[in-house]
């Protein structure tokens, strides 16, 4: 019941065997749908796992409910960086359609023949990664791979490609990959802010001028899971493969 399906961005997922066929991820993966004022995590955990998961419904509900908040603060401060005021990206994520993941990372006798996660801008807007004490997150800037350390009480917060487009490419999305080890398993949380499905991604007006054309043609969210989902595994080129496919699709 809780398999993952292909084409589909809920459910179980191990080895991705069904989805990959070379470079399969080590771990295993439930994701779940969250959409606020509704109770949507806490039904699919006593919909789809059991009423013995009601407990942990609860609980993931809860922490789904504190993501979104969260996340549409962090929209008030990057609308104010931006100069476009602290309502913009705060009004266009108010409805959202946001992914929730759990990923386990086993260990693995030959940590340096695989990967956890591979190298890969989150498609998604915004990341609030909550990662366990075990160490394995890494960021690719400045010319080499750098481990995030661990700490206790922060989460990671990464720019997505759908925020990278939103903002016509004044933030970045960040690039960025998972290790594993020998020794220890490794647990994440991952809370994806994404738009509501059928809402158009535009920059505001302000961002857009002779110095900043436009970065990324108008497509909706549900197109890029779609691509993400169907067609191209998301990687560090993702927005820009998408962009030459919705191109490539309007001209034929
Ligand atoms: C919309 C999504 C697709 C992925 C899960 C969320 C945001 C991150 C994406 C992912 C983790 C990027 C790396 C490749 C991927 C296939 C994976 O390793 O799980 C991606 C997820 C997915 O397509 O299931
Ligand atoms: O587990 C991590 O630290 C990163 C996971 C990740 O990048 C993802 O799920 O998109
Ligand atoms: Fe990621």
């Amino acid at each position: 019941m809780a398999q993952r399906k292909p084409g589909e961005s809920c459910g179980y997922a191990s080895s991705f065997t069904g989805r990959f066929s070379s470079k399969l991820p080590w771990k295993e993966t439930l994701s779940f749908r969250f959409s606020p004022s509704t109770s949507v995590v806490h039904d699919y955990f006593v919909g789809s796992l059991g009423e013995e998961f009601r407990e942990v419904g609860v609980v993931y509900q809860e922490y789904c409910d504190a993501m979104n908040k969260l996340s549409l603060e962090i929209m008030e401060v990057l609308g104010i960086s931006l100069g476009i005021g602290r309502a913009h990206f705060k009004d266009f994520f108010h409805g959202n359609d946001s992914i929730m993941r759990l990923n386990y990372y086993p260990p693995c006798q030959k940590p340096e023949l695989t990967l956890g996660t591979g190298p890969h801008c989150d498609p998604t807007s915004l990341t609030i990664l909550h990662q366990d004490d075990v160490g394995g997150l890494q960021v690719f800037t400045e010319g080499r791979w750098r481990t995030i350390t661990p700490k206790t009480n922060a989460f990671v917060i990464n720019i997505g490609d759908t925020f990278m487009a939103l903002s016509n490419g004044r933030y970045k999305s960040c690039l960025h990959r998972a290790v594993v080890n020998k020794e220890t398993a490794r647990k994440s949380l991952a809370f994806f802010l994404c738009p509501e499905m059928n809402k158009v991604v535009r920059p505001p007006g302000r961002l857009v001028d002779a110095q900043h054309p436009r970065a990324y043609p108008d497509f909706t969210w549900s197109s890029l899971l779609e691509f993400t989902q169907k067609h191209y595994r998301a990687d560090m080129k993702t927005l820009d493969a998408f962009s030459q496919w919705i191109q490539g699709t309007l001209a034929a």
